[in-house]
Parts: C-alpha cells; sequence; structure tokens
C-alpha cells in the first residue's frame, strides 16, 4: 500500500511519545529532513542534533546549512563534531558507533529521553540483504528493532514503514530540500551495492517493502525463540562468576543451545561484536562431545563456562573485568594459582579452574581477600546477574 503523507504523518504520531520533546537525528538528508518535517507536522515538540563526522572536506559547511534550516523554522539545533584522528579498519562501523555516543550525550545534556532516527522500510530491506550476505542467523536477518535503549537514551525508528521514495515525494510536493550525501552513490559501501541489487531483484517480485515484511516474519520468530530461550536459562547455574550446564542443556534444541551460549559469552567477556559463527560452531561441538575449547575470551570445561584467564582486564567503569562490583582494600587481581594456594577454596565445592578467574584483592604478593572464596574482608558480585542478561530480546 502506498504511504500518503496522512498516513506517514500518523506513523509519526503513533511511533512517538507525545507530550515530550523529541530529539531528531538529523543528517540533512532526504529521509531525516523528512522525520523531521513529519515530527512538525504531526504536531511534535522537536530539537535536532547534527555530527559532523569530519570524514568529507564539505561535511562542516554541510552540517552548517542544517543548522541555518533550522534556524530558519525557529528550532533549536546543534552540531556534535566527531573528534578522531587517522581511522583504519571498518570506517563506517566506527562512524555509526561515534554517531550514536554524540547524540546519545547531546539528548542526555539537554534532557531529552527520547531520540528519533530515519531509518526506512529501504534501510530494512538493504539491512536483510546484507545478513544474507554474511549467512546470518534469525537475529541478523531480522532486520533494525523499531526501538532500542543507549546510554539512557530511547532510540525510536518511527519511518520504518515508510518506503525513501514516498519520504521524498513527500518532501518535494511540500518544497523541502535536502542534502544527498555523494557516499550513498559509492559502490565501496555494502550498504550501496546493497541497495543496487535490489534494483536488479525487481523482476523476481522482490522488492524492498517484501523484504521489509520478511523482516518483520522473522523478528517475530526470533521473539518467540528468545522465550524459549530464557526459559532454558535455567538450565545454567551462576556460581561465582561462571555457569554450570546442567544435564538438561544438551537436550535443547541446538538453536536454543547456540543462542544460550551466545548469551553466555557476552555475559561473561561483555565483547562488542558476537564471536563468528564458525568459531561459535566449533565451540558448541567441543561442548557436546565434553571437550575443553575456548571463544572469544571464554572457556568451557568439564561442564562449565568460565572466563579466559588470560583473556582478563582491569578496572574498567569501576568494575572489575568489566562485570565485577569488588569492594575492599587492596588493588584487585584474578586468584589464579598463587591466589588459590593462599586461601581454602576448596571449602567452595567449585572447580579450582572457575574459582582462579574470580577477583582476589592483592598488596603485592599478599592475599588480601579472596572474596567468592569466603576470605578476607571484601565482597565482589558479579554486577548483572546471567539470568538478567541479554535474554530477552
Ligand atoms: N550525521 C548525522 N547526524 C545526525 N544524525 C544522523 C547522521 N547520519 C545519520 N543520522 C541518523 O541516522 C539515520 C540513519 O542513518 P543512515 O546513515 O542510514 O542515513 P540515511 O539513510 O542516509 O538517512 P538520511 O537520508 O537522513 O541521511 C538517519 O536517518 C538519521 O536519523
Amino acid at each position: 500500500m502506498p504511504v500518503t503523507g496522512d498516513r506517514l504523518v500518523g506513523l509519526l504520531r503513533d511511533g512517538l511519545p507525545a507530550g515530550e520533546v523529541i530529539g531528531v537525528a538529523l543528517s540533512g538528508g532526504g529521509d531525516s529532513t523528512a522525520l523531521l518535517h513529519l515530527c512538525l507536522a504531526a504536531g511534535l515538540r522537536v530539537e535536532a542534533v547534527t555530527v559532523d563526522h569530519r570524514l568529507r572536506a564539505e561535511s562542516a559547511a554541510e552540517a552548517a546549512g542544517v543548522a541555518a534550516a533550522c534556524a530558519a523554522l525557529g528550532l533549536r539545533h546543534e552540531v556534535r563534531v566527531w573528534e578522531h584522528g587517522a581511522l583504519a579498519g571498518n570506517v563506517m562501523d566506527a562512524a555509526r558507533r561515534a554517531r550514536m555516543a554524540l547524540v546519545a550525550d547531546w539528548a542526555r545534556g539537554r534532557g531529552i529521553g527520547c531520540v528519533a532516527l530515519g531509518h526506512t522500510r529501504d534501510d530494512q530491506a538493504e539491512t536483510l540483504l546484507m545478513g544474507l550476505a554474511r549467512s546470518a542467523g534469525l537475529t541478523g536477518l531480522s532486520g533494525m528493532r523499531p526501538g532500542f535503549a543507549l546510554d539512557g537514551v530511547r532510540f525510536l525508528r518511527p519511518l520504518l514503514a515508510a518506503g525513501r521514495a514516498e519520504l521524498r515525494d513527500w518532501l518535494r510536493g511540500r518544497g523541502i530540500p535536502w542534502v544527498d550525501d555523494p557516499s550513498n552513490e559509492d559502490a565501496r559501501y555494502q550498504r550501496v551495492r546493497a541497495r543496487r541489487a535490489l534494483t536488479a531483484l525487481e523482476p523476481l517480485g522482490i522488492t524492498a517493502a517484501g523484504l521489509a515484511t520478511v523482516a518483520g516474519n522473522l523478528a517475530r520468530a526470533q521473539a518467540a525463540l528468545a522465550l524459549q530461550v530464557r526459559a532454558a536459562g535455567r538450565h545454567l547455574r551462576e556460581a561465582a562468576g561462571a555457569l554450570q550446564l546442567g544435564p538438561e542443556f544438551r537436550d535443547e534444541p541446538e538453536e536454543i543451545r547456540r543462542q544460550l551460549v551466545l548469551a553466555a559469552v557476552g555475559w561473561l567477556a561483555g565483547a562488542d561484536y558476537p564471536p563468528r559463527a564458525a568459531d561459535l560452531a566449533r565451540f558448541l561441538a567441543a561442548m557436546r562431545e565434553g571437550r575443553d575449547a575456548t571463544l572469544a575470551g571464554c572457556r568451557h570445561r568439564r561442564g562449565w563456562l568460565l572466563r579466559e584467564a588470560r583473556a582478563l582486564r582491569g578496572i574498567e567503569g569501576g568494575l572489575w573485568d568489566g562485570r565485577w562490583r569488588v569492594t575492599g582494600a587492596g588493588e584487585v587481581r584474578a586468584l589464579g594459582d598463587a591466589g588459590l594456594r593462599l586461601c581454602d577454596w576448596r571449602a567452595t565445592g567449585l572447580p579450582r579452574a572457575v574459582m582462579a578467574v574470580t577477583p582476589g584483592l592483592w598488596q603485592g604478593d599478599r592475599l588480601l581477600a579472596a572474596p567468592a572464596a569466603g576470605f578476607g574482608a571484601a565482597t565482589a558480585t558479579v554486577a548483572r546477574p546471567f539470568h538478567l542478561f541479554g535474554l530477552s530480546d
């Protein structure tokens, strides 16, 4: 069904909370310019932010142009600059992460709880194609979520049911200009190639709208599966920051075991990216056969999933290894073999390997406390228990 102007405005009314100021992430491109003007047409109160990525010579002038357009509308607008040195690796991914952090920081500073992004069903279709290209599983093929939280800010995508062309038609009909980012035509980027492939798929009846529907179907299937994964989480018993696999674990369907282990690895190691599918498959096979194996800073050993000793980090953001809240005097380091020799860890009934990667409080070579072993005056708890971690979506 074509999306008419009224329906577009309706998407905004349905998709964004009324009665609070909405932050609009405004690149100045067609999608987010339409987002801004549709918000205004829907009677929402908005402020806007533009991130200048400093990746192209013209970016500062373009951001200034967006600022001028907002000023002409009487809207409060800010430009946030991504300060970076020389970049290597996946620049687009780094830019996206930096952008989201800058936008979230802006929103918090302005007391704005909800920020709208201009993703459309075309973005959704391209995301699905890109997932196919990396042979993704259900989660990777479920498309972008309509909303998510980051750094205490709620991000919403109210235009996921709208087409890019329809948004541009709506803008043209009102004489509202926008600026196309030249990198949207740069075939070095996979997203641009995915967009072009969509045109090639049309004779087969595969359209952006159809693919967005498929992504929605898969997202519903994944949401149902997530409930099963969460329920199966009871087969993993948390103790001393590790997880013991109950005997029922091996009877769970393969996909449920796979998603549970993925969640367990995320909880143990807190990595930004999930492990590669082939590495995860190898790890799962080892678990099934009862063999020791490692994956992304984690380890399987005799029916336990635990942190790999050599992957342990120091204190970050107040937490040891990114997840332990430790109180007490002394330097926090893993117990390791040396620490185990200095306390009575056997009384815990837990395996030696599990206890070795729990925190100890040290003064030089002197062990002051080993909280997980009940030795000394200190406490250590994992900040977020496993049953609350990553199993809900
Ligand atoms: N430089 C930026 N500053 C602020 N928000 C941005 C910026 N770039 C992207 N966004 C936000 O993220 C959304 C998706 O980004 P993406 O790069 O996929 O944009 P796009 O599809 O080119 O959209 P647009 O046509 O609005 O640029 C945009 O619609 C916008 O809300």
